[in-house]
């Protein structure tokens, strides 16, 4: 069993999920986008970075790679799919995901720690926290800022499919605690089956001990524990 973690031109956060996987003790592997999945995979990482210069729109060129239609059909199989940063634009760029995230509010590249609530903990990627969780991960992105139409907001909702909103330490959310303009605070949301998510914080910038930051990605990271 492996996990796949998707390498594409400009991918940069690839060995960073390796890392964290593997301190977890989940095997996982980086496979180039042209080599298409390993036959003997149970899970998949989208990972953060600058897929092809971010160039068109953020996701936008990586999103249109063979692998791709690989990875759609092993998602429709069940397997279990994790974008993040990059990896989740490429996810909603693709389909996976319902919406799109955009150039932030600021117009900036924008680097911190956030605070994020747990808004769904009943998939595979929340099973270690409780519903009103607050977590934290640092951001480090351009275009993170989720929007959506209104009808298909109100669908996200309606399926419990918002997965992570932005908040303050005290887990309200608020406009002080969006850091990018995000539509209700979305940080994360998952795909049409709970198999599949994307996020654009990283929870594999916060998972190695060693590092001295927040270890709360590893619950994230734990969605691959049963693929
Ligand atoms: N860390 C990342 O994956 C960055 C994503 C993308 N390049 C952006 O700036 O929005």
């Amino acid at each position: 069993m492996t996990v796949a973690v998707v390498q594409f031109g400009g991918s940069n956060c690839d060995r960073d999920a390796v890392a964290a996987l593997s301190h977890l003790g989940i095997d996982a592997e980086r496979a180039w986008h042209e080599d298409g999945l390993p036959d003997d995979v149970t899970g998949i990482v989208l990972p953060g970075g600058f897929s092809y210069g971010d160039y068109l729109r953020a996701g936008a060129m990586a999103a249109r790679s063979p692998i791709m239609e690989e990875v759609r059909a092993a998602a429709d199989d069940g397997v279990p799919v994790l974008g993040v940063c990059n990896g989740a634009q490429i996810g909603s760029e693709s389909g996976l995901t319902d919406g799109a995230f955009t150039t932030n509010e600021s117009a900036r590249f924008q680097c911190e720690p956030v605070f994020l609530r747990v808004e769904n903990a009943d998939t595979p990627w929340t099973a270690a926290y409780e519903e009103g969780d607050v977590i934290e991960l640092p951001i480090a992105h351009g275009e993170g800022r989720f929007e959506t139409s209104d009808d298909r907001y109100e669908t996200l909702e309606a399926d419990d499919r918002v997965l992570f909103r932005y908040c303050d330490a005290d887990g309200n959310v608020t406009e002080a605690a969006n850091p990018n303009g995000s539509r209700g605070n979305v940080a994360g949301i998952l795909g049409e089956r709970d198999t599949v998510a994307v996020l654009m914080p990283h929870p594999e910038r916060a998972s190695l001990p060693d590092l001295g930051g927040s270890t709360d990605g590893q619950g994230v990271l734990r969605g691959f524990e049963d693929a």
